[in-house]
């Protein structure tokens, strides 16, 4: 069942010079998640940042860190973002080398699990992990870079994905990232998404304009 819309900020647009209170902005502007982007020049033509720097800005909030690991191989740096305070941890199916054991391993740390899929990716890739998901990531745009337009066939996606969820009667989150601003934002909601990863949209305008622009997303 669709749950009532959710904002995760992307902390890819921050100003990574003030991040630790870039993340306290956020959580009092009302985010409900900290979405953490990890990219690592290989799997995605970006290098963002890694563990230690996700651990050193894990006190600035209590709300859950959202991380999405678009990063290849995988498995070796799960732990590691455990013990940075993940509370979420979101994997690519092509990030090898075998995603159904990385989920068995995210969740066996005790950490919700997430599956992302680009826009590429058939939604049917699920079918056989679903069950043990916390979460799906619709990408509505390449991943690498934050900053590009929505692609609409992700709409699509999402409402495909929503059936798939509503069918197993499980609690999965069904999240979409990349190009959510205002306009895109409704769309995603109609077609069944409950949570909205928002990088350029949510830091529009600075600090002063974090709260009303997580509202408006929000419909509010
Ligand atoms: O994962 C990402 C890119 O790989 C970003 O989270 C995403 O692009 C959000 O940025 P924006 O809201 O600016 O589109």
């Amino acid at each position: 069942m669709q749950k009532k819309t959710r904002i995760a900020p992307s902390i890819l647009a921050a100003d990574f010079s003030q991040l630790g209170l870039e993340i306290q902005r956020l959580d009092q502007a009302g985010a409900d998640y900290i979405h953490v982007d990890i990219m690592d020049g290989h799997f995605v033509p970006n290098i963002s940042f890694g563990p230690s720097i996700t651990k050193a800005v894990r006190p600035a909030t209590a709300k859950p860190f959202d991380v999405h690991l678009m990063i290849s191989p995988v498995d070796l740096y799960i732990e590691a973002f455990v013990d940075a305070g993940a509370d979420i941890i979101t994997i690519h199916p092509e990030a090898g080398p075998h995603f159904h054991r990385t989920i068995q391993l995210i969740k066996s740390l005790g950490v919700k699990a997430g599956l992302a899929l680009n826009p590429g990716t058939p939604v049917d890739i699920v079918d056989h992990v679903i069950e043990d998901l916390d979460l799906l990531l619709v990408m509505s745009v390449n991943p690498g870079f934050g900053g590009q337009s929505f692609i609409p066939d992700s709409l699509n996606k999402i409402a495909s994905l929503r059936k798939k969820i509503d069918a197993t009667g499980r609690d999965i989150d069904l999240q979409v990232d990349g190009g959510i601003n205002f306009e895109t934002a409704p769309k995603a909601i109609s077609a069944g998404a409950d949570v909205l990863v928002a990088g350029t949209a949510t830091f529009k305008g600075g600090p002063e304009n974090y709260a009303d622009n997580i509202k408006r997303m929000k419909g509010l």
